[in-house]
């Protein structure tokens, strides 16, 4: 079931097209990626989500709700945890969360009980009462993270949460993400970094320069992407007849050797490992070690626009 729906979106900054004709669908209960690099346009989308950037075209239903015309019931609906950190330093962690808590209409024993729930679920019980400014840049991005889902929203949409921590927190962010959506809400999730959005994403769009280049699920991607795999094999010797028969393999597209290393571009080295490794032996070369790079979000991406994600 649609969750999600945008149509043709169109944000400009004077000449600039921040956002170009942006159009994809959310399932319910689903985790979806926005991948792009900085720039890419992915904020700006997700401030228009959530009614709080007025589109200059097109259309977004967030439950078959129009933003355009309904923000306050799209705005009910969802919880934001922005890019930047929405916190005061001046409040404790516990006031903080209350302070969200009322501004989403919870009041009395409701507002305390999700309040107990948000601080437990984030890991910051034992340190509610005290302010932020004590707090590890995790510390103040997990408490971010309840400020935002205090209400337990339906929609909870995060923008970049795991910039600029440490990784023990950006993993305790990541399980979260996966717990919130176990627990019955759907989940939009923007980053530049390849790996988080391959490790939690049901689907993934790629964004750059405001265009969706890209989308599907991480396996979809990954099989559209006609990036080689790379094999790159430690050796003790290196004789000029196997790299010879390397070469001629019908799927192989490249063969580097350098000292004792040899790196092979291939199609898919599943199929055809067994030939490598009967041509080494052939030539009685013994492998120390072997490496396998298969193609990746960020190769694809490589591939589509000739830059890295993170230029
Ligand atoms: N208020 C604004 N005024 C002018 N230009 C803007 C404004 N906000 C964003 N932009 C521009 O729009 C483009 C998209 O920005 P946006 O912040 O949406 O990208 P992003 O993918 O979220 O990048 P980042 O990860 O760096 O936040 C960028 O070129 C940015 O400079």
């Amino acid at each position: 079931m649609t969750f999600i729906q945008c149509e043709k979106v169109v944000k400009r900054y004077d000449d600039l097209i921040s956002v170009d004709h942006l159009s994809f669908k959310v399932d319910k209960y689903e985790i979806f990626g926005l991948l792009g690099p900085n720039g890419a346009g992915k904020s700006s989308a997700i401030k228009m989500i959530c009614g709080l950037l007025k589109m200059d075209q097109g259309q977004i239903y967030v439950d078959g709700i129009s933003v355009n015309s309904n923000p306050i019931e799209v705005k009910k609906r969802l919880g934001l945890v922005p890019q930047e950190l929405a916190i005061y330093e001046n409040l404790s962690a516990r006031e903080n969360i209350l302070f969200f808590g009322k501004l989403y209409g919870l009041r009395g024993k409701d507002l305390k009980n999700k309040v107990n729930e948000a601080l437990q679920f984030v890991g910051l019980t034992d340190r509610q009462n005290e302010r932020p400014e004590k707090f590890s840049g995790g510390m103040k991005r997990r408490l971010n993270i309840a400020c935002a889902i205090v209400h337990q929203p339906k929609l909870i949409i995060m923008d970049e949460p795991t910039v600029g921590i440490d990784p023990q927190s950006r993993n305790h962010i990541l399980e979260s993400v996966k717990k919130l959506n176990e627990m019955g809400s759907t989940i939009i999730y923007t980053s530049h970094y390849m790996e988080e959005i391959e490790s939690i994403c049901t689907r993934v769009g790629i964004i750059d320069s405001g265009r969706l280049i890209a989308l599907g699920s991480v396996q979809e991607l990954k099989d559209q992407n006609k990036q080689d795999e790379k094999i790159t094999l430690f050796v003790d010797h290196i004789p000029s007849e196997a790299i010879f028969e390397l070469d001629v393999h019908p799927q192989i597209k490249e063969v580097t050797a350098t000292e004792q290393t040899i790196e092979i571009f291939i199609n898919s080295s599943q199929t055809y490992l067994q030939d490598i490794l009967f041509i080494l032996s052939k030539h009685d070369v013994k492998i120390q070690t072997l490496q396998r790079e298969e193609p990746n979000l960020e190769s694809l991406f490589l591939s589509l626009t000739g830059r890295t994600l993170r230029d």
